[in-house]
């Protein structure tokens, strides 16, 4: 805390703000900004949003250095302000939207600019939306290479339908491979996109980026609120401190916000007294209050994070105010199950789970128990890539040593008179036949976009095909611009087919060109059957898994190949099974190690030998009666994380 406030302090602060630090230099803790002056016509809320890897960070640390809200870089440093977690930093993406005011000198009077970096890739597109709701315009980057993407597409549309003001800025145009005449053309004809208001950037160089905030200044309305009506403050993320609980990211409506204040929340109805209230400049800094307008965070000494509800609105005790509209909340696409490598780890990993989740909304955590893996975790998250994410901030932030089952998506159960949705395999149905009353079984199905070179259009199709996709159309995205054409590609997916291998192959198919993205699209009666494992004839739950019936032979034989290779030998044969209901669709025999047990016996001693021989078998037997074939907690590790 104390680096950081040392740290912010050296930045340009709003006028009439001393520094911290005395001539002698020591120490003092930060004097609190006063925002006073800062009524909402010398505000501006605005965001960032692209495809991913368009630039968005790169350009959001270039608008920190342009109005001296941290100093330059050096030349080939290429990390990222905004990006602060490790997991952002190795991968090079976004996956938490964070919020930077800065303080910017235009037409002679001090302004404050809010903005909200948003992450770029589809798993992530919650976050997005609910960065907008604190923001009046957005800059839409699109890269004058690759040109729009799928979710460009997504993103755009999320900005229109919030009222947003657009901003297209044309980035990397740096790049020998920029083709900025061209990815106009194509801005144009999917947006609508006046070419005369684009604005061609490069965020690497800096080149163009002054006249980005010469636009953000000119184009963008400032918010609109007043400090008569009593105060409403719309809370759009939240933060966890170890120390202070959780901290709320907030946007003001109207009214004014100070430390001291008793506040209410409109959903829980909870009180609560503000200690601290502060702006990210862009790490915490502490102001006198928040006006109107204004964007900032607040400390009110909340416990849990589920207190910090995501779009409810705060006000103050005693006070009435309309609730502003919320959001959806998050909905988990994908689930898995977390156990510890060290079975006497569960308490440790529990906590570490508990405390990550408190940093990202968006996941969801229940307890669950397996006989092969002992007590762990199921968890929900929006994707794929936010699971791998969580799974790496465990291991980087917390050390931990994790085995994640297999991603399933939530499958709902139809019986005659009730429905259930379930997210573990071991959940579902062993059969769906009159004897389990189900009446059918429903998949999510997804909405899904994909944008690539007219050479791959054929791959791409295929590809759809092999993951069961329906409702296939496409459309030409630079109709009339000559040179090689790119294809819209809309279609129907099971999420269950997308959560597997089928990213890896679309990248792969198209050379890395295509993009994709998806959209929820609800439930579709699907043929669907549990695939279970058997290990000597005992069924392994935390195998189980829930395919469609057309895959069912291709992928049982495909694990139980992959088992074979990682269980260990046992003094026995042990048959690898994969069963559907009763039927065995795949088998693999793990041949006995034969262990032996006479070595160092030398000729003469028949009889002796003959009893150890016995008391192996009794051993193999007893092993056998029990079907304990033992599998060390490791070979679930490998047998989880090998892909193929
Ligand atoms: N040549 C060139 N490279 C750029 C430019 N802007 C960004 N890049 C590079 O493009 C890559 C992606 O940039 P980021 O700023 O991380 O992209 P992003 O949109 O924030 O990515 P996500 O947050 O993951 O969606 C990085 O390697 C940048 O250095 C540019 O104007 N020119």
């Amino acid at each position: 805390m104390l680096v950081q406030w040392r740290h912010a302090c050296l930045r340009t602060l709003a006028p009439g703000n001393r520094s911290c630090f005395s001539t002698s230099s020591r120490w003092r803790a930060p004097k609190p900004i006063v925002m006073e002056g800062f009524t909402c016509d010398l505000i501006r809320n605005f965001s960032i949003i692209a495809h991913i890897d368009h630039g968005k960070s790169t350009l959001a640390d270039r608008l920190l250095e342009l109005t001296g809200t941290i100093q330059k870089k050096a030349v080939g440093r290429n990390e990222q302000v905004l990006d602060k977690l490790k997991v952002e930093r190795e991968r090079g993406i976004t996956v938490k939207a964070q919020t930077a005011s800065m303080f910017y000198a235009f037409c002679g009077k001090q302004h404050v600019l809010n903005l909200i970096d948003t992450p770029g890739h589809v798993d992530f597109s919650w976050e997005v939306s609910r960065s907008l709701a604190a923001c009046q315009g957005a800059l839409l980057l699109v890269d004058a290479s690759q040109g729009v993407q799928a979710q460009t597409i997504s993103v755009f549309h999320i900005a229109q339908e919030r009222g947003l003001k657009i901003i297209p800025v044309l980035n990397k145009i740096d790049l020998p491979a920029a083709q900025p005449e061209r990815i106009t053309a194509q801005m144009q004809s999917t947006f609508g996109i006046d070419p005369e208001d684009i604005i061609s950037i490069s965020a690497k160089t800096g080149q163009g980026v002054s006249q980005v905030l010469q636009a953000i200044m000119d184009r963008i309305p400032p918010p609109r609120g007043t400090t008569e009506r009593p105060l409403k403050a719309f809370l759009f993320d939240s933060l966890y401190d170890r120390y202070r609980g959780v901290i709320s990211l907030v946007a003001i409506q109207d009214g004014v916000l100070k430390k001291g204040d008793r506040i209410a929340s409109c959903h829980t109805r909870k009180k609560y007294e503000v200690t601290e209230v502060g702006i990210m400049h862009p790490e915490e800094m502490p102001v006198t209050s928040l006006f109107p307008g204004q964007v900032g965070y607040i400390a009110c000494n909340m416990k849990e994070s589920s207190e910090a509800h995501i779009g409810d609105t705060l006000h103050l005790a005693g006070a009435t105010v309309d609730t502003m509209p919320g959001f959806q909340p998050a909905k988990a696409m994908v689930y898995a199950g977390i156990f510890p490598i060290d079975s006497s780890d569960f308490p440790k990993l529990e906590e570490a789970i508990k405390r990550l989740a408190l940093t990202d909304r968006s996941v969801t955590v229940q307890r669950e128990s397996s006989t092969a893996l002992g007590q762990g975790c199921r968890l929900g998250f929006l994707g794929t890539l936010h699971m791998d994410v969580f799974r790496q901030r465990l291991e980087d932030e917390h050390d931990a040593n994790i085995i994640v089952t297999a991603p399933t998506v939530p499958y709902k159960i139809v019986y005659k008179d009730s429905e259930v949705c379930v997210s573990n395999p071991t959940e579902f149905p062993d059969a769906i036949d009159v004897s389990s009353k189900v009446k059918e079984v429903q998949e999510p199905v997804v909405r899904a976009s994909i944008i690539v070179p007219e050479e791959y259009f054929g791959e791409m199709m295929d590809l759809c095909f092999t993951h069961r996709a329906v409702d296939l159309e496409h459309r030409y995205l630079d109709a009339g611009t000559g040179s090689s054409s790119r294809i819209m590609l809309n279609c129907i997916l099971p999420l269950s087919e997308i959560v597997t291998d089928f990213f890896d192959q679309l990248k792969s198919r198209s050379s890395g060109f295509a993009s994709f993205d998806y959209e929820d699209a609800g439930y579709k009666t699907s043929n669907l059957a549990k695939i279970v494992f058997l290990l000597n004839g005992k069924p392994v739950d935390a195998l189980a898994l829930i395919i469609h019936r057309s895959k069912e032979d291709e992928i049982g034989r495909l694990w139980v190949k992959k088992l074979v290779k990682v269980i260990p030998r046992q003094q026995f044969e042990v048959p690898i099974q994969a069963a559907v209901g009763k039927k065995i669709i795949a088998r693999e025999t793990l041949k006995a190690y034969r262990a032996d047990v006479t070595a160092g016996l030398y000729g003469g001693h028949v009889e002796r030998k003959m009893k150890q021989l016995e008391i192996q078998k009794e051993g193999k037997k007893r092993l056998k009666r029990m079907g304990n074939v033992d599998i060390p907690q490791d070979a679930f590790f490998e047998i989880m994380s090998s892909k193929k």
